[in-house]
């Protein structure tokens, strides 16, 4: 037996070539996937891609068809094995007579070395709530409950699918500066979620998922770049044949309404090459103003990526 490599002792969830079909459905296929002791990954993709599927396999809930899928080196179907693992329970499974006080108490109680109930209520904004029963709760404090509830017993490993839906904007708030205060004292993340914005803080590591395959996997950074789509906005009089043409665009859109003929307008250019574009602007003597030229947002290097159109 060779010895492990210091790469496969960090490794805290290793998925190896894993397959996973509903019927005749492939799910998820050929898929690889490592995330090491401290990372924080963001794993996107549209609708049906796969990201549940795969969370469920590192749960523990499903198994692959094929492939492997290791947790702590050891199986996710083990119950030892997810005891260092931090999910949020479904909404259904609260009690809903039991007080969020109690509720975190009966979690905490199965932990070596629990958060104290307190400070994680204050920490999640719950503790005005903490006597109300969880029946009374609202959709988004019943939410920071569950997430709550994740982290109380000091996981290793926090996995969370699209914690932020349906929130108001102070409950994501608090999520995500709890979510990265667990990171920055050295937890591992894997999170999905459709809002953007929330990968690009929290995570610094995305994967890509689409039909059930990896497009993508790195640094954010690196995965704008395999985008390499800039926003050039400017205003002009030109008209929008003669903008998508200039190299590198993919397209282009007015950013205000129906301009009368001659007056310039606001318009904004998606471009595979944003100096090719300008300079070829420039070179033509086509009069512009206001130029912003911007690396694509994180949005728009995924829809790239994911083949989506919008
Ligand atoms: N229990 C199931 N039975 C049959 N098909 C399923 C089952 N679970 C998932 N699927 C199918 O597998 C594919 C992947 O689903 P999954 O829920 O993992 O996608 P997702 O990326 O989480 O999507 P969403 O963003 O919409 O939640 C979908 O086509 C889905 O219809």
């Amino acid at each position: 037996m060779t010895a492990p490599s210091p790469d496969d002792r960090d490794a805290v969830l290793d998925l190896a070539d894993v397959r996973r079909t509903f019927g005749t459905h492939v799910a998820l296929d050929g898929v690889h996937l490592r995330v090491r002791a401290g990372e924080s990954l963001g794993l996107l993709g549209p609708n049906g891609a796969g990201k549940t599927t795969l969370l469920s396999l590192v749960t523990g809930l499903r198994r692959p068809d094929t492939g492997t899928v290791r947790l702590f080196g050891g199986s996710p179907r083990d119950p030892s094995t997810r005891a260092a693992l931090g999910v949020t329970p479904q909404a259904t499974s609260l009690p809903q007579a039991l007080r969020v006080r109690e509720v975190v108490a009966l979690v905490a109680g199965h932990y070596p070395d629990p958060v104290p109930t307190p400070d994680l209520l204050d920490r999640f904004g719950l503790t005005r709530v903490a006597d109300a029963q969880c029946g009374g709760l609202s959709g988004g404090q019943q939410r920071r409950l569950l997430v709550a509830l994740a982290l109380v017993g000091r996981p290793r490993l926090v996995v969370l699918d699209e914690p932020t839906t349906g929130l108001d904007l102070d409950a994501r708030d608090v999520l995500w500066r709890e979510l990265a205060g667990y990171h920055a004292r050295g937890g591992t993340l894997l999170v999905t979620s459709h809002y953007l914005p929330d990968i690009e803080t929290l995570t610094e590591r995305l994967a890509v998922l689409v039909e059930g395959r990896l497009v993508a996997d790195g640094p954010i950074g690196e995965i704008r770049g395999l985008a390499r789509i800039a926003r050039v906005r400017l205003r002009s009089d030109a008209s929008e044949a003669l903008l998508h043409d200039l190299p590198g665009v993919v397209e282009v859109v007015a950013a205000d309404g129906p301009g009368a003929r001659g007056t310039a307008r606001s318009w904004e250019i998606r471009t595979r090459d944003g100096d090719a574009t300008v300079r070829e602007l420039a070179s033509r003597g086509i009069p512009f103003a206001d130029l912003d030229v911007r690396p694509a947002a994180l949005e728009d290097a995924v829809r790239h990526l994911t083949g989506d159109p919008r």
